[in-house]
């Protein structure tokens, strides 16, 4: 790098670095003379500087009332004040911290035409002369200069080294702050060329004429010297300082102004209000650093502005900061003048922290580092006998937290139990009202398609005053099906260990005992499949929900908090057992190890001997308390089925002997049991089979190996339904909260109403309507699901919603009543928020809905935007940016795609790739995978019957087959 270096004269004496201290903004005044415009309007003077510190507002223009504050400064500046005399007492002791190491910065402020560029121009003259002047004297330092300027115009950041320079940009430094990228930073040779290089910037500034300035600066101008030096002699080893380094910025601020003052129209005012708008975070940065109490933090605008950005560290941080604030005498700037000095009297008030910023050598940096290294060891050893007390204080902190979250939940419960007994109470009055067998009406809008008269719609059902009974009934069935899901999952789990028992047993070599082990949890899985028999049939029952008119808000409201209690437990549930599925999965790998070890490196013979005292693992029955009892159609269930359908008819001679191995029709006989399935397994399981030949043993443990894998990724597949399925009753759920809400807000349809539809009129007849219906559904989806789209723009619904809502509803006949129920909730919605609107008379009113809506809405796009890129790969990303057409160069990317999406309504295309682009950034869709019943599998079908479990089982018997 071309560093010219400053030689020091002689006399020179050597540089000691200041202390460092905190110290309050130098703040100046100066009031300029009269302009002759001014003279000429006979806008006569109104400010008196009654003595070098204070200015006075004159009492004697006969239109105004007397003021007699006087404002005071560390120095006022009349109108008959030198430049020079500002530089001396305002300016030049800042300035020259920067040649001892302290960052410095010298601000001017003002009205337009107040005088800031005429006083900083000869700031900047005088100081560089002094810099060079002090420099000169300096005999055993070197110091290089560099200069960099740039203005701040309409909040772009130029160049002003360069003649035509484009925006520049700022980044965010770790150690230096704020800097801005591309800055040209000369290397100054001498005083001349910084002069030349000084009068270059001042004729690339942005300058325009005003009613009030010929030569309005329009932009904000920051000059920057940095000054480094450094000891002349660099074989010096130097005890603390090596090479101090310091930024030195002139700052003139473009002039705050009225555009009624300055009749500024267009570009001027355009201009103006960009400067305003900076100068007013400046202004609130100040009010706020002046006001700060000490030690309490306040969030200060810094990045609300460029300017205050860059110049952070002048602003409370680290330098030294003089700030000269002019202004005009002008009676008619009267207003804005109390405005300046009601700035600089804030100003006075902030503290900066200046510090010596010392450039130290690497080695000096390494043995600072050492013996901080040491301070810290040494602090360590010291504080050690203090730490027990502190954990001691951290615990019994951590103890009282803990105490009141466990009051916290007892009053919820409390509340909670309450809430149950009033519905309770509700539902025991209201089923006196049951008329016997009006239950039997009911029909399950979750079951598959039925016929439309049966799978009426809530609103052609009319309202009964036990209508309300029956809906809060079918909705704590719902619930109960929650729980009975949650049980079913841990069921699943149950049947998962006790396969994987099984399978370790038969790895570990059959002998008696594990044979027996297997054969009693054979049994248990069976008693499993029973209770999931009997909990199936009951849950078939459960799914007979009618379709029913109610106005029990508060009931639904009360069931629907315990709901998601509900529901928390089923997730976590799900959430254990997907945990536990990743543990058996690892023990089943663990266990593979194994068993390649014993058929690779010992006979499976010995290998069966040396394993035969295996136990169960404690883990797994350890679990197994845990879960809950009874019911239903878990993977363990299923998974029995297989067994039993094997199990109860006699196996074949040629199972028998794929099972055990070849030859092993002669069994020894074992132990008297009473229990015919312990006896069947142990029949087929005896240590006399076991001897048979290895390459049997292997295939039997990759046969039992791929089976137990099979179960692994069913029991899978079937946590993922479980899932599925309750989310479907959750949506259940809020379709029949959405009828309360409905029926509430409309009263019920007449009569009239659904004489209008002939569909209902034949529902309500009950003539059977399938073939009808199947006919006119897929127009009617269509121009239902156009509605919706409509609706949910106007309503500005989640856009997660309505892409979960789109990807699941297709026209699938079964649809017919979310779609109808959507619909409907909608409708509600849409009337509800004009209602507000009307009755507020504005649209952004913070208590409208619909405000706030459009709020959430603005912050699930915002969350969204966020998620693209850990959702998606680059290339994903682009081609989605080329396909939604934002340009690759431009700003915010991400942003423009979540505000693209969903905002045509009329395209059918643009909802689709709306939906599917949600859908993928939330999570809930991976490409090439189906959309809707794939992606939820929400057939709204009773549990499905089939057995993806019992496919690895049979697997193995039609391996053994054929063996
Ligand atoms: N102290 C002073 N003595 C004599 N003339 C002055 C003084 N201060 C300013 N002026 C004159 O007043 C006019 C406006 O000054 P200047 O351009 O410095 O104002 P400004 O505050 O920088 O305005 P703007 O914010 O519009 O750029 C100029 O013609 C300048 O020469």
């Amino acid at each position: 790098m071309l560093s010219p270096v400053v030689k020091a004269s002689p006399e020179s004496a050597p540089q000691q670095p200041p202390p460092r201290g905190r110290e309050k903004i130098l703040v100046t005044v100066r009031v300029r003379p009269l302009s002759s415009r001014e003279i000429a309007q006979r806008d006569p003077s109104a400010w008196d500087c009654i003595d070098f510190k204070s200015v006075v507002f004159k009492v004697s223009h006969p239109d105004r009332s007397p003021q007699t504050k006087s404002y005071k400064f560390d120095r006022v500046f009349g109108p008959d004040s030198v430049t020079n005399a500002v530089y001396e007492e305002g300016a030049k002791d800042v300035a020259l911290s920067a040649l001892k190491g302290l960052n410095a910065t010298i601000f001017a402020y003002g009205q337009t035409s107040s005088g800031k560029t005429f006083t900083m121009r000869g700031i900047v003259e005088n100081a560089i002369r002094d810099i060079y002047s002090f420099i000169e004297q300096q005999r055993d330092r070197n110091f290089i200069l560099k200069v960099s300027a740039l203005e701040i115009y309409n909040e772009i950041v130029k160049d002003l080294l360069v003649a035509d320079g484009g925006p520049l940009r700022l980044l965010d430094d770790p150690e230096k702050g704020t800097v801005v990228e591309k800055l040209t930073e000369d290397t100054v040779k001498d005083i001349d060329h910084l002069k030349r290089i000084l009068s270059n910037v001042e004729a690339h500034r942005q300058v325009g004429e005003t009613m009030l300035n010929e030569a309005s600066s329009r932009s904000h101008q920051i000059i920057r010297l940095t000054v480094e030096n450094f000891p002349q002699k660099l074989t010096e080893e130097p005890a603390v300082v090596n090479s101090l380094v310091a930024t030195l910025n002139f700052v003139d601020l473009a002039g705050s102004e009225r555009a009624s003052q300055t009749l500024a129209e267009g570009n001027r005012l355009k201009e103006g209000s960009h400067i305003n708008r900076s100068l007013l975070t400046l202004t609130t940065i100040i009010r706020k650093l002046s006001s700060q109490v000490k030690g309490k933090s306040v969030h200060l605008p810094y990045r609300d502005s460029k300017l205050t950005r860059i110049l952070q560290n002048s602003l409370g941080g680290n330098a030294r900061t003089a700030i000269i604030c002019t202004m005009s005498p002008a009676y008619s700037h009267v207003e804005q003048s109390r405005n300046t000095l009601f700035f600089a009297t804030q100003a006075k008030e902030v503290v900066n922290s200046a510090r010596v910023n010392v450039v130290v050598s690497d080695k000096e940096l390494v043995k600072q580092l050492q013996k901080e290294v040491a301070r810290l060891e040494a602090e360590l050893k010291t504080d050690g006998g203090s730490r027990p007390s502190n954990t001691e204080a951290l615990l019994s902190e951590k103890d009282a937290e803990i105490q009141k979250l466990r009051d916290e939940m007892r009053q919820l419960y409390l509340q909670r139990d309450q809430a149950q007994a009033r519905l309770d109470e509700v539902l025991k009055k209201a089923s006196d009202e049951v008329p016997e067998g009006s239950s039997q009406h009911s029909v399950s809008p979750t079951s598959t398609f039925q016929h439309p008269a049966d799978q009426a719609s809530p609103s052609i059902t009319k309202q009964t005053p036990t209508a309300s009974v029956m809906l809060v009934q079918e909705i704590r069935k719902l619930e109960h099906m929650q729980d009975e899901l949650g049980e079913d999952a841990s069921r699943a789990l149950e049947a998962l260990q006790k396969e994987v028992e099984c399978l370790r047993l038969a790895q570990s070599g059959m002998n008696q005992d594990s044979a027996t082990t297997i054969a009693k949890l054979q049994a248990e899985i069976r008693s499993l499949h029973k209770a999931k028999h009997n909990n199936r049939n009951k849950m078939s029952s459960t799914f007979a929900v009618s379709s029913v008119r109610i106005s029990v808000r508060d009931e639904i409201k009360r069931l629907n908090s315990f709901a998601t209690v509900d529901e928390n437990i089923a997730d976590t549930t799900i959430a254990t057992l997907e945990e536990q599925l990743e543990s058996v999965q690892k023990s089943l790998d663990t266990m593979l190890l194994d068993s390649k070890c014993t058929s690779e490196g010992a006979s499976p013979r010995t290998a069966a001997r040396r394993k035969a005292g295996t136990p169960l693992t404690s883990g797994t029955s350890a679990s197994r308390r845990n879960l809950p009892p009874e019911n239903s159609s878990s993977p363990r269930a299923r998974r029995t089925l297989s067994f039993e359908n094997n199990e109860n008819n006699p196996p074949s001679s040629r199972e028998n002997r794929s099972l055990l191995g070849h030859g092993s029709q002669k069994q020894t006989p074992l132990r008297k049991k009473t229990d015919p399935d312990i006896a069947g397994a142990s029949k087929e399981l005896t240590p006399k089979n076991q001897r048979n030949s290895s390459v049997d043993i292997r295939k039997m443990q990759s046969m039992f190996k791929t089976a137990a894998e099979e179960n692994i990724r069913s029991i899978r597949a079937y946590v993922v339904e479980l899932k599925e399925r309750v989310a479907k009753l959750q949506y259940q759920k809020q379709l029949l909260v959405c009828q309360v809400l409905d029926m509430e807000a409309n009263g019920g349809l007449n009569e009239d109403e659904n004489q209008n539809d002939p569909d209902l009129v034949c529902m309500a007849k009950g003539i059977p309507s399938m073939s009808k219906f199947l006919e006119t559904w897929p127009t009617l989806f269509t121009k239902q699901r156009k509605q919706i789209v409509q609706l949910w723009d106007t309503c500005q619904v989640s856009i997660v919603h309505r892409s979960q809502f789109y990807l699941l509803f297709k026209g699938d006949p079964a649809d017919k009543v979310y779609m109808e129920v959507e619909l409907r909730r909608l409708t509600w919605l849409q009337e509800q928020f004009s209602q507000t609107t009307q009755e507020s008379g504005c649209e952004d009113d913070e208590s409208s809905s619909l405000a706030a809506s459009l709020r959430a809405l603005k912050r699930e796009r915002d969350l969204l935007a966020k998620r693209i890129k850990a959702s998606l790969q680059l290339e994903e990303r682009e081609e989605l940016f080329a396909k939604w057409q934002i340009p690759v160069d431009s700003k915010q990317r991400k942003m423009q795609l979540v505000y693209k999406i969903w905002t045509d309504t009329q395209d059918l295309a643009h909802i689709e790739d709306s939906a599917k682009l949600v859908a993928r950034v939330a999570g809930f869709w991976e490409p090439g995978k189906a959309a809707s019943k794939e992606m939820f599998e929400l057939a709204f079908a009773p549990p499905s019957n089939k057995k993806p479990w019992v496919q690895g089982w049979n697997a193995i018997l039609n391996n053994l087959g054929a063996m």
